[in-house]
This record gives structure tokens, C-alpha cells and sequence, in this order.
């Protein structure tokens, strides 16, 4: 706008609005209260105008600034890794950023402990309750000592009950398009802003428990949003539950391997379920959200040779739905790092009877011939090494599986 006005010549001026003259009785045709209201219109257009070239100036500086960052594309299939790496590339490089979301990953965190807990107790009541009764197992075993599985399932459900509600209230706060989610599933990042907004008790024995605890009953709050103290208080159940070997033995019968899936923390409840509990950074890396839709994460880096570098890294989601969605993003990448775990004889979550390493091959023969990727570097990541050695150890066979 200004730009124009400079250059301008005499008669461009005469028709430029902004310089037309105030009301001074000479235009027969108009009133004092209409010159006003043409002049407050003018200025009020002059006002969008400006901003409207704030904005473009600032969207330019943004593109440009994202034109000279580093932008990495990660990609594979869904429990390949890739936020997994996101997380350790933003440990590694911007630790700040990353501590300043260490609170919310408690969150998910609790989550995953929950969902876990959900798949143990259904996994029983289809074994105990086959038909929504009380039906027992027929083997004697140390439960039934204790009063009878039945009974003992009825009385955890019942216990654990309040956790499920808060997990609904906060999947219904961070995911409200997933309905019938069975794990945490979020688009973009606003979910991390919000964790962190909603409303929860401090820690006790910090300054400000006692005054928000005044102010809300601590059930209502801890009730509708915060697992932490439903979790603190059922810690000595869940423990016991997780290590009966009769709830070992059925959960392995009935094919459910909850420590070969992703999020898993039963095994670490008595050091997570304390109120002081903070996660640390191998429990952030192992916490597990899937990823729905595309998500570009922007980092300053904090140190090392390319310190103040902007870094663009896009995350995917990676079940098989998703893909279509990537190929928009394939555009404006140095690099694409792609995802294969090692983890030869597993099959797709969204697809049972797809082996991952042969759905992995697929996937990347069909990036690798993608006419759009021609000039990028594709980077190939071998991605769960412990699995595969773990699977090897147990003598398991690469031709019994593929
Ligand atoms: N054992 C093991 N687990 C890993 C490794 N890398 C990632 N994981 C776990 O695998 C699970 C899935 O990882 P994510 O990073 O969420 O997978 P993703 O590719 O982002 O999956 P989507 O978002 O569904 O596309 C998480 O619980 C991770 O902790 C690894 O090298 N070894
Ligand atoms: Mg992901």
C-alpha cells in the first residue's frame, strides 16, 4: 500500500480514497454524518489494509526462515518409531523444549497404564465371564484361594472403575474425533497445551495444594481429569494383579504379549504410581500416542555446531488409512528418514494377517519409486533392535515368518 502511494502520480491521487477530502460543505450531495461515516470507513479500510500487510509480511519472514531450517519427513508404517525418533532428535538437540514437556508426558504416561489395565481386565472377563456370568476357570489356582477369580474381578473392576472414567474424560479433551479409540490417538499438538491447561490439584505438600484443594473437593478434580491419585491409591492392587501368575497365565494363553506392546508400563506401577512421580526421559521415548494426520514439529536447536538451526520435522500418522495423506508433504524435504522395524514376525495392528517387515518392504519400494521423491535423500532406519534380538533369542525363525 504505502509503496503505491509513494509512486503515485497527481491524478492517481485524486482517485486514491484514502486521500479524498474531509467534508467541508463543497460536496452538495452529501451531509456532514455521511462524510463521517465515509471517513471512519476509510480509515477502518486503511486499518485492515495494514494488518493484511503485517500478516503477509510475516507469513514471507516465516517461509523464509522455514526455506533456510533443516526439514526432515519421517515416515514408515504405524509403531515403526517415527515419533519415537522425533522425541529423541528433540532430547538430543533442543533439551530445553523437550524438558518443558516432560509434565505432559506423565499424562500419557498414566494413559497407557490404563489402557493396559482395560485390556487385562477384558482379557479376564472373557475368560472368567465368558457369557457375562460367573463363570470359573475349572484349574485350582492361588486367586481361588483368595475368595475366587470372579469375585476378585468383580472387586478390581469396581476399584479401577474411576480410572476409565477419567481416561474418557481426558481422550474426550485431547481426542474428540476418536469415539471408540483404544489408545491415545491425537492430531497436531495443540493436545500438549492442553494437558497442561486443564485444571488439576498440585502435587501435595506443595504451597498451592492446600488452596486449590480448598476451593474443589480434590475427588471432583482429581475425578474428572487427573489419574494420579485413583492411581496412587489402587498402586498395591495393580501390582498384585499384574504379578498373580494366574493372570500371567491366561493373558499368555489368550495370545495378549501387553509387554511386547507399545506404551507399556505395568512392570514400572510402583515407581510411576507415587504422587512425586515425573517420567524420565526413557519413559517419555517409550510412551506411546498414535499418530492420526500429518503434523510438522519446529525446534530451535540449543546446541552443537548448528546452534539457533530451525528444524522442521513432519510426523505421520503410519496405519495403512493414513498414507494417502503423505504424498503433499513429499514436496520441500532435504530428507526423508523412513522407519522399518526389525520386528520380522509381527503383523500390522490395522491389518492381522500382514507380516510388518514385508509390509515395510512394500512401503518402501513404493517410496523409493515415488516420481516426487526423485530429488530427495531417502534414509533408511533399521528401527527396534532389541526386538529383533530379543526374537532371535527366543528362537524364532525368519522363514517360519515371512
Ligand atoms: N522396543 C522398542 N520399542 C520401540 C523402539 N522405537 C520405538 N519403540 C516403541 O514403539 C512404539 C511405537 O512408536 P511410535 O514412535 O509411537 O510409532 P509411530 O511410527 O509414530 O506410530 P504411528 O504414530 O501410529 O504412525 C512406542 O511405544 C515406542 O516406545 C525401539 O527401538 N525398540
Ligand atoms: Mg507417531
Amino acid at each position: 500500500m504505502k509503496s503505491k502511494e509513494k509512486g503515485s502520480s497527481k491524478s492517481d491521487k485524486s482517485s486514491n480514497p484514502f486521500l479524498a477530502k474531509q467534508w467541508n460543505g463543497s460536496n452538495p450531495n452529501e451531509t456532514e454524518e455521511e462524510a463521517q461515516t465515509r471517513v471512519r470507513q476509510l480509515q477502518e479500510a486503511q486499518r485492515v489494509s495494514k494488518e493484511i500487510d503485517h500478516n503477509l509480511s510475516e507469513t514471507k519472514k516465516a517461509l523464509e526462515k522455514r526455506r533456510r531450517g533443516v526439514k526432515i519427513l519421517l515416515l514408515g508404517q504405524s509403531e515403526s518409531g517415527k515419533s519415537s525418533v522425533l522425541k529423541n532428535f528433540q532430547r538430543a538437540f533442543a533439551p530445553k523444549h523437550f524438558e518443558s514437556e516432560r509434565a505432559v508426558w506423565k499424562t500419557i504416561i498414566q494413559l497407557n497404564i490404563i489402557a493396559s489395565l482395560r485390556l487385562i481386565i477384558e482379557t479376564l472377563k472373557a475368560e472368567w465371564e465368558p457369557s457375562g456370568g460367573s463363570a470359573y476357570p475349572t484349574t485350582s489356582t492361588s486367586s481361588e484361594a483368595a475368595g475366587g477369580p470372579g469375585r476378585k474381578l468383580r472387586r478390581l473392576r469396581l476399584t479401577l472403575s474411576p480410572l476409565f472414567f477419567i481416561e474418557a474424560n481426558i481422550l474426550k479433551l485431547i481426542s474428540p474425533g476418536c469415539k471408540e479409540c483404544r489408545e491415545v490417538c491425537v492430531r497436531g499438538t495443540e493436545w500438549k497445551t492442553l494437558l497442561s491447561k486443564r485444571p488439576r490439584l498440585p502435587p501435595p505438600g506443595s504451597a498451592d495444594f492446600g488452596l486449590t484443594a480448598r476451593r474443589r473437593s480434590q475427588s471432583v478434580i482429581n475425578h474428572e481429569n487427573d489419574p494420579t491419585s485413583v492411581l496412587c491409591a489402587s498402586r498395591d492392587e495393580i501390582i498384585d494383579l499384574w504379578e498373580d501368575p494366574v493372570v500371567q497365565e491366561t493373558l499368555e494363553r489368550r495370545g495378549v504379549y501387553l509387554q511386547q506392546m507399545p506404551g507399556f508400563f505395568m512392570s514400572d506401577i510402583a515407581r510411576i504410581a507415587t504422587p512425586e512421580y515425573l517420567p524420565t526421559d526413557s519413559d517419555i521415548v517409550r510412551a506411546r500416542i498414535r499418530t492420526v494426520g500429518v503434523e510438522e514439529h519446529h525446534f530451535v536447536v540449543e546446541r552443537g555446531v548448528d546452534t539457533n538451526s530451525d528444524v522442521y520435522i513432519t510426523d505421520v500418522g503410519g496405519s495403512r488409512s493414513q498414507r494417502a495423506t503423505w504424498v503433499p508433504y513429499f514436496d520441500d524435504v532435504q530428507a526423508i528418514l523412513f522407519l522399518a522395524p526389525l520386528a520380522f514376525n509381527q503383523t500390522l495392528q490395522e491389518a492381522v494377517r500382514v507380516n510388518r517387515l514385508e509390509d515395510s518392504l512394500l512401503l518402501w519400494r513404493e517410496i523409493c519409486s515415488s516420481k516426487l521423491l526423485a530429488k530427495a535423500n531417502l534414509i533408511l532406519f533399521f528401527n527396534k533392535m532389541d526386538v529383533l534380538k530379543t526374537t532371535l533369542a527366543a528362537g524364532v525363525q525368519v522363514k517360519n515368518e515371512m
